[in-house]
């Protein structure tokens, strides 16, 4: 099957912004998701040239910017956006681009880094070649690379949110030439520019997967403590077992409906939502991945620290997020934390150093926008 370059008709110019996001929130694996105030940020610009062949640069600052690969045959963002072209019948314009990204999110830490690459590159591919894609397509799409509705709702559409993927039919999962994989194993398959007679990527399924946006109080500061040591999320994952008996998953079940409906009720309620983000199907299981998690998941409690709402693991961890009521405290600026939280952070910071683990603990707050694609006249 063949395919063509994408328009390059003139100089244009996008900014890409995603956030990072927390995925499961305690007991809701693979369900929940909560954008945070830290973000992947790409500035495209595509340049027509003489050159008949195509010429994507990639320049990198922030986190990752020692590991990400810098060939767009490699790099997690342009490789989906090449899928999404592909998947249209075309390939990179003959155009100079790029793609400056400068990320605000730790690679494997729990924080959504693999969402938020995922849903980048899948505006990138809309962007370069003008497909007009709605959100519930740019979430189809970023569902047929990474399998977690949890973070890939959050990081798209921003908010506290809950989500599912629908079963496939066998027959919307049989072309070989899907990318479907927990994270983009290698494509495309020779890890090299697109050639004629390669097999293309047929366009995903619609409603691949769906989602609510539920409400989160104002009042709830967010806390996360980042060790200083990554896990990836397939051996996250490798550590969980394929049964469960009954009890643990009715455990999880409980806390799930409470919880969602417990951080938007006025006046918060500390002992029930503690209680609800407790979880029993991920978290102990990857204890041996991320020494002190028990200890510090189950000894901070509202009792011991006042105003500390919940604790839980965040995503596949290793990072803990732990949610913090500021009722009452003067209002403050994105980034600064009330003086509960840091008490709370310090406390985390301080349980860690027990086991030998350096931390950074940051104070965000939850980004209601999600992704957002800008071009620039
Ligand atoms: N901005 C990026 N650019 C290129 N590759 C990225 C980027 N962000 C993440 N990746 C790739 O994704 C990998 C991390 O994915 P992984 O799913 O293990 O962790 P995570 O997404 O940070 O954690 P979690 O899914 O638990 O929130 C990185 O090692 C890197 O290969
Ligand atoms: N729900 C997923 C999030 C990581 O992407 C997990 O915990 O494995």
């Amino acid at each position: 099957m063949s395919f063509h370059a994408a328009p390059a008709a003139g100089q244009r110019k996008w900014t890409i912004r995603v956030p990072a996001s927390s995925a499961n929130i305690g007991p809701g694996f693979d369900v929940l998701g909560l954008a945070l105030s830290r973000h992947l940020t790409l500035r495209v610009s595509l340049t027509p040239s003489s050159e008949a062949e195509s010429k994507v640069v990639l320049s990198y600052t922030g986190e990752g910017a020692d590991d990400a690969p810098l060939d767009p045959c490699k790099n997690l963002i342009t490789r989906v956006a090449l899928y999404v072209l592909l998947s249209h019948r075309l390939t990179f314009p003959t155009a100079v681009v790029s793609v400056e990204i400068d990320n605000q999110v730790p690679f494997g830490r729990g924080m959504g880094s693999s969402a938020a690459a995922v849903v980048a590159g899948v505006l990138l591919g809309d962007a370069l070649g003008d497909l007009k894609l709605s959100q519930d397509r740019v979430k189809d799409y970023a569902l047929m690379v990474e399998r977690h509705p949890d973070n890939v709702t959050a990081a798209l559409c921003g908010g506290f949110t809950g989500s599912f993927l629908r079963m496939l039919e066998p027959s919307e999962l049989a072309p070989s030439a899907i990318p479907l994989a927990e994270v983009l194993p290698a494509y495309p398959p020779n890890a090299g520019p697109p050639v004629p007679g390669d097999e293309l990527p047929p366009q995903p399924p619609r409603n691949v997967g769906r989602h609510v946006r539920y409400g989160f109080s104002k009042e709830i500061g967010v806390v996360v403590v980042v060790p200083k040591f990554e896990v990836e999320t397939a051996k996250a994952r490798g550590a969980l077992p394929d049964s469960y008996p009954r009890q643990d998953v009715v455990f999880n079940l409980q806390r799930l409906a409470v919880l969602t409906a417990s951080l938007s009720t006025s006046p918060l309620d500390p002992a029930v939502i503690w209680e609800a983000m407790r979880d029993k199907v991920h978290q102990p299981q990857r204890e041996g991945l991320i020494p002190g998690l028990s200890k510090i998941v189950n000894t901070m409690t509202p009792s011991t620290h006042p105003g500390l709402l919940g604790i839980c693991l965040s995503g596949a961890g290793p990072t803990i997020l732990a949610l913090v009521s500021n009722e009452g405290a003067a209002r403050v600026g994105a980034g600064q934390a009330t003086p509960r939280m840091e008490a709370v952070g310090e406390a985390i910071k301080a349980l860690w150093r027990e086991d030998g683990i350096e931390v950074e603990w940051l104070a965000l707050e939850v980004d209601d926008e999600g992704a957002t694609l800008e071009e620039h006249k």
